[in-house]
């Protein structure tokens, strides 16, 4: 049976504390993109410890990606393949898009599991800033950068740009095995939630 992990709203808001000095000075995002759902909750508690005095709260765009699993129909057996649906993106036409030109973008997700999804939304979002960008004749260049609070140390299924890896440009703040991680949103009974979590050592 694979082992569960469960984590505390308390624990995830002091991971973004911790890692937020780091985002802070080696990212210094002017926006972030918080993948829904489960990248909306860090990204909100981030943006309060990214808030520095004097300046304005660094704005939260969303976007939905889910992964569905394509079940094999019968033929010879294979590793289900896996792909990535938008139920919510940016929109291309209007300033969103055009707002990202230039920009240091923070991703933010709550785990990098196969990594199918982060591949899909970094591939996606650099492709249409750059369409974007030669649309509007300008020569800025966007950084995208990743935070996420789980990364699993397993083998990936997506990947991410080699040059993001080698600048750092990804943080996980904490790197577990292949394990489930059971989070607070998810729970039907919080103190049981919490519970659970007081009697793991970790
Ligand atoms: O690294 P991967 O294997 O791609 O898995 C990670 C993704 O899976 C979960 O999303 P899910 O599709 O379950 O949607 P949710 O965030 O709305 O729960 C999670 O929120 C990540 O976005
Ligand atoms: N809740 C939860 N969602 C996931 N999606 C991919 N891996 C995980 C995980 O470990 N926990």
């Amino acid at each position: 049976m694979v082992e569960k992990i469960y984590v505390t709203y308390n624990q995830i808001h002091k991971l973004c504390q911790e890692a937020a000095p780091k985002i802070l000075n080696e990212f210094k995002p002017n926006l972030m993109i918080a993948i829904g759902g489960g990248g909306y909750v860090p990204a909100r508690i981030l943006r309060s410890f990214l808030k520095q005095p004097g300046s304005p709260n660094i704005p939260i765009q969303a976007i939905g990606l889910s992964l569905y699993e394509q079940l094999s129909d019968g033929g010879p057996v294979e590793a289900p393949g896996t792909k990535v649906t938008r139920t919510q993106w940016l929109d291309l036409s209007s300033l969103e898009m055009a707002n990202l030109i230039g920009k240091h973008v923070l991703i933010v997700d709550e785990v990098d599991d196969t990594r199918t999804t982060l591949e899909y939304a970094v591939r996606e979002l650099e492709k249409d800033v750059e369409t974007a960008r030669k649309e509007q004749g300008r020569s800025e260049k966007t950084t995208f950068s990743i935070f996420v609070l789980h990364n699993k140390d397993k083998t990936k299924k997506g990947h991410l740009p080699a040059e993001m890896l080698e600048n750092d440009r990804y943080i996980a703040a904490v790197t577990v095995g292949d394990v489930w991680i059971c989070y607070p949103w998810e729970a039907e009974d919080i103190d049981e939630h919490d519970s659970m979590a007081a009697k793991q050592s970790i």
